[in-house]
């Protein structure tokens, strides 16, 4: 391997194969400010917010920004913004089906038209029954009228049933298309985007509010559109009754609209406080429920200090949900009061046209009726008016994260990752994480070759890790470059990269399904396998022998969330995801602490399957550890630290080098011969 050692490091990196490198580390005295000191922790900190500081300073979190634009909407404002609502879920349910969004428009249309008719063939009916003359008489000349008023009726009520049919059609392909779309697109963001505080919290609100009001809002849009047109459609027949009948009312139902719309600013405001409170104590009611905490938590005291701090967090929020119940009641009932006098000012105002002969007292009658049909009309619409405009916040918040997320996808292109590398080149690379200010890969250079096994060995926070996310495309170099056989990758198709590296991570998912599909779900898919590759890919990763034992075997299910699910070890869980990373067959293989969990044998047996029995002769072989003896056989060892490869060559190498890699390796066997000696 030492013939094939590259010396691009010596040209790059400053370092060259069994030697330190030039470079100073970057924790030596010259180059790095000494660690701050830390002070004695105090005696007493706040577990969850302080009564003082409900919100638990996330006021200027990206979102509970949006909480305070709906607690400050003005009645104009609301007005303001519903065509554009309107047109938003018009335009989705457009999309999700057309002919049910044609049918529903026309049928409100309809059933609004018949609202109206409706209302003119009653006052025709009072028209008829104050006429002169014998009762009988006057009975029998309302009779045509009564059968319109009927049939207008009945037509409404098919039409409102079209609608909601109608309705019921668009309703769950809207949801279906946003839910699917959202997921796909959150799914494939990049991940320095995820890994972002503000992103996880945008992303659950959507999740939770967004898709769930985007369910609601059709039927409350198709609601708002039916007492606006019936609105339309009554205040029409008091013009044409009397025009002045219009402003009254206005006058009699507008109050309460007002007081509706205070009564959203309020629980707006109070649901920002709750939120806040809401997502402490999910922390801790998952903490409380969750399996991997559960011995720890019943072995120590923990779980009381625990409880106790989510019962304060929850009696906060038991008081905030009163505040908001009386607040929300006390505001409704100054608005009846006020609304309940502007109709009484209406109805006598409409006495005193009647007393000045302006009016017929047929028409007075019908005015009635149809004061009465416009004031439930208006009502309802600003009661809709306000829940849409409250939902419609979450909507857009929902279609703002999908908009965000599409310019947060990794970048596509038409050069796509070769199925075959000779090389892949590290060069110069400088990466540091959003937010921190020391640089987590500071002018990292090295060539993997195509059948090599490199290590990544260096302390906890040197750099390993990133430098392997890096490799797998997962980040971007911010200086410097990777490049595979010249090409950089920051030219290439970023999924056609993902899907030519594999990645066993230090945690795995624990994927919830079966045995095969924890094992092919790398490579795609969940219901189809290479049978063949599959039983490689286990047997050389140890895997094949927890899976035998499973009951179902193959087809055994991985979730104890599940009825006949089995529950597997740390270390057979790591067996399970290296045979999930060699089931790759990828170009390159990082293997980023896989065996920490293992025991001593199932270590040496993957081990040695990485190093002899690969299922892809020129496939590249990244191994990060810990215990070096892990990687004493491999093509080459590059020391990290501080972000730096400070040393670079082959395990012989190295000790002769007598630096860093030597100590370490040195320690870690003196661990193993104190035992020896004691036994
Ligand atoms: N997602 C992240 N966001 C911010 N900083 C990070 C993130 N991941 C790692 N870091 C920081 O980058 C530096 C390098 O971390 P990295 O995980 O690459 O080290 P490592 O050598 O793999 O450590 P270990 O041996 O503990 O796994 C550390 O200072 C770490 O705190």
């Amino acid at each position: 391997m030492s013939e094939r050692e590259p010396t691009e490091a010596a040209a790059t990196a400053g370092t060259v194969p069994g030697q330190r490198s030039a470079q100073p580390s970057p924790q030596s005295p010259q180059s790095q400010p000494s660690p701050p000191s830390l002070p004695p922790p105090p005696a007493a900190v706040p577990a969850g917010p302080e009564d003082g500081d409900m919100t638990d300073a996330l006021e200027e979190a990206y979102w509970s920004v949006h909480d305070g634009a709906a607690a400050s909407a003005t009645v104009r404002q609301v007005l303001v913004r519903l065509p554009r609502i309107t047109a938003l879920i018009g335009r989705l349910a457009w999309q999700a089906d057309r002919r049910a969004t044609l049918a529903a428009v026309v049928c409100q249309l309809a059933s609004a038209a018949m609202t109206a008719f409706g209302l003119m063939a009653s006052v025709r009916v009072l028209q008829h029954l104050f006429a002169e003359g014998p009762t009988p008489d006057r009975v029998r000349a309302a009779l045509p009228e009564i059968v319109l008023v009927a049939g207008f009726l009945a037509a409404r009520a098919l039409l409102e049933a079209a609608v909601a049919v109608a309705q019921a059609r668009v309703t769950p392909k809207i949801r279906t298309a946003l839910e699917c779309e959202f997921l796909h697109l959150t799914a494939h963001v990049r991940l320095e985007a995820v890994e972002d505080a503000d992103w996880h919290d945008e992303v659950h609100r959507a999740n939770d509010r967004g898709l769930f009001y985007a369910r609601m809002i059709v039927g409350q849009v198709v609601s708002l559109a039916a007492a606006a047109l019936g609105l339309l459609g009554t205040a029409g027949v008091l013009g044409v009754l009397h025009p002045v009948l219009l402003p009254l009312l206005l006058l009699s139902v507008l109050p309460v609209g007002v007081a509706a719309v205070h009564s959203a600013r309020a629980r707006f405001r109070s649901f920002k406080r709750w939120n806040a409170l809401q997502r402490r104590v999910r922390v801790f009611s998952w903490l409380l429920l969750d399996v991997d905490a559960a011995a720890e938590l019943r072995s120590d005291t923990a779980q009381g200090a625990l409880l106790a701090e989510h019962r304060r967090l929850t009696t906060r929020i038991a008081e905030e949900d009163t505040r908001l119940g009386v607040g929300s009641a006390l505001l409704g009932l100054a608005g009846r009061a006020v609304g309940g006098t502007g109709t009484g000012v209406t109805y006598a105002a409409l006495a005193a046209m009647l007393i000045a002969g302006w009016l017929p007292l047929a028409a007075g009658a019908g005015a009635v009726l149809a004061i009465q049909a416009g004031q439930s009309s208006l009502t309802r619409l600003i009661e809709v008016a306000h829940l849409v405009y409250e939902h419609a916040l979450w909507v857009d918040d929902l279609l703002a994260v999908q908009e965000r997320s599409r310019r947060l996808l990794p970048r596509t292109s038409d050069v796509r990752a070769p199925e075959r590398v000779e090389e892949i080149t590290v060069r110069d690379v400088h990466f540091t994480y959003p937010g921190k200010d020391a640089p987590a890969l500071d002018g990292v250079s090295f060539t993997l070759r195509a059948g090599e096994t490199v290590a990544f060995v260096g302390l906890n926070g040197s750099g390993k890790s990133t430098c392997a996310k890096l490799l797998a495309g997962l980040y971007e170099a911010q200086r410097g470059s990777v490049s595979w056989d010249g090409v950089d990758v920051r030219e290439m198709d970023a999924r056609s990269v993902h899907q030519r590296v594999a990645c066993v991570l230090q945690d795995p998912v624990r994927f919830p399904f079966s045995a095969l599909s924890n094992i092919t779900a790398g490579a795609g898919s969940l219901t189809e396998a290479d049978p063949p590759r599959a039983m490689a890919a286990a047997r050389a990763a140890g895997a094949d022998a927890v899976i035998a034992a499973l009951p179902g075997q193959w087809n055994a299910l991985l979730s104890k969330r599940f009825k006949g699910g089995q529950q597997l070890s740390g270390g057979q869980w790591a067996k399970i995801a290296v045979g999930r990373g060699l089931y790759q067959e990828a170009v390159l293989l990082l293997l980023d602490e896989p065996t920490a969990s293992m025991d001593p044998p199932s270590e040496h047996a993957v081990y040695e399957a990485v190093l002899r029995g690969r299922l892809r002769e020129d496939q590249i072989t990244v191994l990060i550890s810990h215990r070096l003896a892990s990687v004493v056989d491999c093509d080459r060892i590059l020391v990290f630290d501080g972000g730096r490869i400070v040393e670079s060559g082959s395990h012989d190498e190295l000790m002769a080098l007598d630096g860093d890699y030597a100590a370490m390796f040195t320690l870690q066997a003196s661990g193993y011969r104190s035992t020896e000696t004691g036994a």
